[in-house]
């Protein structure tokens, strides 16, 4: 039958397309349905055009470095161009994407998906309604921005990161960003290094509750302050209304601030609107996500659920290692769980921070010894060279086992460092492979191996750090 599939996936953010991608060269028939732009948040509104302007956000940075090695002429930022580029380079992965899902005969449906029964999405788009069926189900709606009570986004004005990245940007360059989290601490200083002028409101200080240790928290405060971005604790957004020349923003203690424009970076939720999970026996929690089993089976076991939808880790990290979960326990049969600790997380901003694993606090309630190997950049050939040496790595292992337990990276490039800690075999060699090597030289990445020898010095782990006798 023609819309009879073995796996359909509804979304097609980084989990809904990995998902398709992964079923197809697995030997599936997949259909993959989606309402809006194919991609989902990451691709149009979120990692690529960001980490685009963060890339634009970094050369703007080290230009202030170039006179000292011999580079003459100074640059300036234009928010104009800068957002044609991230456009650009959307469009070209976006058709990247649909390319392939053709060439793996990927049947794209196009429109909103809303489970009638357990097997069958009624399909309801400009081409009216259509129903398929599958044997398997994943959902993956993604999230949409948590506005708070009393705010409505207004084109041009009151703007979520969707509209940032979906609209032209607005007039003025007074901008107001409410929210400590990613979004605030990511956006932030790309918008002050793409020539804003950023009034940064929230309530307790950036990425509290991260994960990140102290030392890494005060690298990155260190680097915003420098770069004139500092973060306002205790002033809350209560409202904000748009005036003929821009945006009064009003603060929870009674102040008010005047803007070209105000940004919501206060959060997102799962997004679940007119899905009707219930008609398929999936069941939502309190918070609106949907409930699974570590192995992300629903409560009607054929249908999955991955990414944002299901979890509040909220990365398209996550959505994708979810997505290969998903398909590899549709396609054996098996419950394997997603791997929610080996899957790495990263903060672009005035510096770069990447985490994987534990951090101090878990290790210590798991029961664990936990000992700290720490490199510094600062004497850092390669970093020394590159005029960016803040940052550390910070290997956190078990003292009497040498189980390689988190890791912690901050400076340039960590969320490309971090790869070697989250891709070690099995943690408890990690240490003696990283301290081994070998290494390209000099390098950033070798400073892992560092950090792990020193665990053999301070700490007296060497039978964990060096070759066995
Ligand atoms: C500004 C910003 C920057 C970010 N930067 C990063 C980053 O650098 N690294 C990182 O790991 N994460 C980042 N994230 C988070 C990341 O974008 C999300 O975690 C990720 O997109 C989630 O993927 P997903 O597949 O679960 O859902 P989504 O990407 O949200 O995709 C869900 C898709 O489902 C579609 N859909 C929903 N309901 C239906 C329906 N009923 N029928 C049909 N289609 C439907 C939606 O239109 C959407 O296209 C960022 C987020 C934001 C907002
Ligand atoms: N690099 C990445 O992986 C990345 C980047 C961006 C976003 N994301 C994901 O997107 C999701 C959304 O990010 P986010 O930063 O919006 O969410 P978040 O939940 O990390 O932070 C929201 C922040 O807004 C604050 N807030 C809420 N209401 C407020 C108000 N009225 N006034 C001032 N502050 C207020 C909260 O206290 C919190 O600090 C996150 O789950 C995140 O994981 C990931």
């Amino acid at each position: 039958m023609a819309n009879q599939y073995d796996l359909a996936i509804i979304g097609s953010g980084p989990g809904g397309y990995r998902a398709a991608v992964l079923g197809a060269l697995r030997g599936l028939k997949v259909a993959i349905v989606e309402k809006d732009t194919w991609g989902g948040c990451c691709l149009n509104r979120g990692c690529v055009p960001k980490k685009d302007w963060h890339h634009t956000a970094r050369i703007l940075a080290a230009s202030e470095g170039f006179a000292e090695r011999g580079i003459r002429g100074s640059l300036e930022p234009d928010l104009e161009a800068a957002w044609d580029h991230q456009k650009a380079v959307v469009e070209e992965v976006r058709g990247n994407y649909t390319d392939y899902m053709k060439r793996l005969g990927i049947a794209a449906h196009v429109g909103h998906g809303t489970l009638v029964d357990a097997h069958t999405v009624r399909v309801s788009g400009d081409g009216g309604e259509s129903d398929l069926t599958a044997d398997h189900l994943i959902l993956a709606t993604g999230s949409h921005a948590r506005i708070p009570e009393g705010i409505t986004p207004e084109s041009g004005r009151i703007l979520t990161t969707d509209m940032l990245f979906d609209e032209r940007p607005p007039e003025g360059r007074r901008v107001a960003l409410a929210g400590g989290g990613v979004i605030g601490t990511e956006l932030a200083w790309i918008l002050t290094r793409l020539g804003c002028e950023v009034t940064w409101l929230m309530g307790t200080k950036p990425l509290r509750g991260a994960g990140f240790t102290p030392q890494a928290l005060r690298t990155l405060e260190a680097a915003l302050s420098r770069e004139g971005v500092k973060a306002q604790t205790d002033r809350r957004l209560a409202g904000a209304r748009v005036t003929d020349n821009g945006v009064t923003v009003e603060l929870a203690d009674g102040a008010t601030e005047e803007v070209d424009w105000l940004l919501l970076g206060t959060g997102r939720v799962p997004h679940t609107a007119g899905l009707e999970p219930a008609a398929a026996g999936v069941e939502v929690d309190g918070d609106g996500f949907i409930t699974t089993g570590a192995d992300l089976r629903t409560a009607a076991g054929h249908i999955f659920a991955i990414g944002d939808v299901r979890t509040p880790i909220m990365t398209a990290n996550q959505a994708l290692a979810d997505a290969t979960t998903a398909v590899d326990n549709i396609v054996t049969g098996s419950a394997r769980e997603t791997p929610e600790k080996r899957v790495p997380w990263a903060v672009y901003s005035a510096v770069e921070l990447a985490r994987v694993g534990m951090d101090d606090d878990t290790a210590e309630d798991e029961g664990w010894e936990p000992a700290v190997g720490f490199a510094a950049f600062e004497t850092s050939p390669r970093a020394l060279g590159q005029g960016d040496a803040e940052g550390h790595v910070r290997l956190l292992a078990d003292m009497d086992e040498g189980t390689l337990l988190g890791t912690e990276i901050v400076g340039d490039e960590a969320a490309e460092l971090i790869h070697l800690a989250a891709l070690a075999p099995d943690p408890d060699t990690a240490l003696r492979l990283l301290a081994g090597g070998p290494w390209n030289h000099p390098t950033r990445g070798e400073e892992l191996g560092n950090a792990a020898e020193t665990m053999a010095a301070q700490w007296g782990m060497g039978e964990f750090v060096f070759p066995e006798e």
